[in-house]
């Protein structure tokens, strides 16, 4: 594959270098706007360029929405303008302003066809109501918006100093290890708001019915495991994170039915012992992109470790390599990561590299319906002794 790409690399350059200079010409652009064969596309690119130029204040609009929790309030049936001004709290100059800003992007619909005007969800809005955790995400731009401020001094390590590395206490401790009496809650509380649908694509998408012991390290506060026990009521779950993050896990399942189901260790993944006896599953949700190569190598390789021969890790999280996903995990993650202070967005193919180093093998990436959400890679501990040098 790579060599046919080699091969064309002229013909590509030469192409690209052609097509550069006409759209980086502007009476090349206008012609093309105004002739009928090329107009469409014309008109496509320069929505997709002006939709990156305003992106911020798309998502500054939607993030006003959501904090005066428009979008429930819609989720009930349309309003009128009167009602909707008077649940938000805005004028109702204010709240027009508002509603027709979300119109335009798909987040609200508004209905004139009787003399009272009232507005209703649109398309993207309806979504969001169900997606706890993309709310939550968006509540969580105020930090992440902070820091991004100055991208470029992000960029040259000029700001180090930033808020998501004090809201993800072990990303910007030495080695991955946080200090002792950190604050965990806001972070476990962020995750655990976006893990339903995370669980759903891992559990849609890779059956762990064959599994009979399974540990999941840096499992928050257990919701991932929670959504495991539901669907396999026979295997037996044990979780490790950090132990105040597990206290928390702990006080959570405890509430529910499988208090007795899902074991909680305390401990550092990186360091402490694991829980005894072998596993035929160990998981790492959301956790390997939070590393740099060589912690997450140091990880796979304890997580290897702890399996029977023929045991599994799997590693479930936002990867690059598709195009679905590569915006999500290369421009949201890339950055976000580099203000936290460590780790990094990866492929398939790169998460596959780390596991062989790791001593995994037979490694393989199992497709997801929403990689925006989760792709998944596993790798196997070879059932015969093989030594990896
Ligand atoms: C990004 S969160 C993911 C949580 C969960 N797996 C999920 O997907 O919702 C990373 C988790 O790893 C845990 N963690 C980070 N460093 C750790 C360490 N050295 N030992 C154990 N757990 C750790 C954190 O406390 C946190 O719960």
């Amino acid at each position: 594959m790579r060599e046919i790409r080699r091969f064309f690399r002229p013909i590509r350059e030469r192409w690209r270098n052609y097509r550069n200079s006409k759209l980086a010409d502007s009476s090349f652009q206008r012609g093309a706007a105004n002739f009928w064969l090329t107009r469409n596309i014309a008109r496509r690119n320069s929505r997709r360029l002006f939709d990156l130029v305003a992106g911020f204040v798309y998502s500054q609009a939607l993030a006003a929405g959501v904090e005066l929790d428009l979008f429930d309030h819609l989720s009930r049936g349309p309003r009128t303008l009167a009602e909707i001004a008077a649940a938000t709290g805005l004028t109702q100059d204010s709240a027009r302003r508002l509603l027709l800003a979300l119109e335009a992007i798909d987040l609200i619909e508004i209905d004139d066809s009787e003399d009272e005007i009232v507005y209703a969800l649109g398309s993207l809005g309806a979504a969001l109501v169900a997606n706890p955790g993309a709310k939550a995400m968006i509540r969580h731009h105020r930090d992440v918006y902070h820091d991004l401020g100055d991208p470029v001094a992000l960029l040259k390590g000029e700001n180090k100093d930033t808020r998501l590395s004090k809201l993800w206490p072990y990303a910007a401790a030495p080695g991955g290890t946080p200090p002792e009496g950190a604050d965990v809650a806001a972070y476990t509380d962020l995750m655990a708001q976006s893990q339903d649908l995370v669980a759903e694509e891992v559990l849609a998408s890779y059956d762990l019915s064959w599994a009979e012991r399974m540990l999941d390290l840096g499992g928050g506060d257990g919701r991932f495991l929670r959504k495991v026990a539901e669907r396999h009521p026979d295997i037996e779950l044990h979780l490790l994170d950090l132990p105040e993050v597990a206290k928390i896990a702990k006080t959570r399942i405890g509430d529910t039915r499988f208090g007795r189901r899902i074991h909680v260790h305390e401990g550092n993944f990186f360091e402490d012992p694991y829980p005894e006896g072998k596993f035929d599953l160990v998981s790492l949700v959301r956790i390997l992109h939070d590393h740099d190569d060589a912690e997450a190598v140091a990880l796979l390789t304890r997580a290897r470790e702890a399996l029977h021969p023929g045991g599994v890790v799997m590693v479930a999280e936002p990867m690059a390599g598709s195009r679905d996903s590569a915006a999500i995990a290369h421009t949201y993650f890339g950055f976000y990561l580099l203000a936290m202070g460590r780790g990094r967005p990866r492929t398939p193919d790169e998460i596959g590299r780390l596991m062989n180093a790791a001593g995994l093998s037979r490694v393989r990436e199992i497709t997801t319906a929403m990689p925006v959400a989760a792709s998944i890679v596993t790798g196997e501990i070879p059932r015969r002794n093989v030594s990896f040098t």
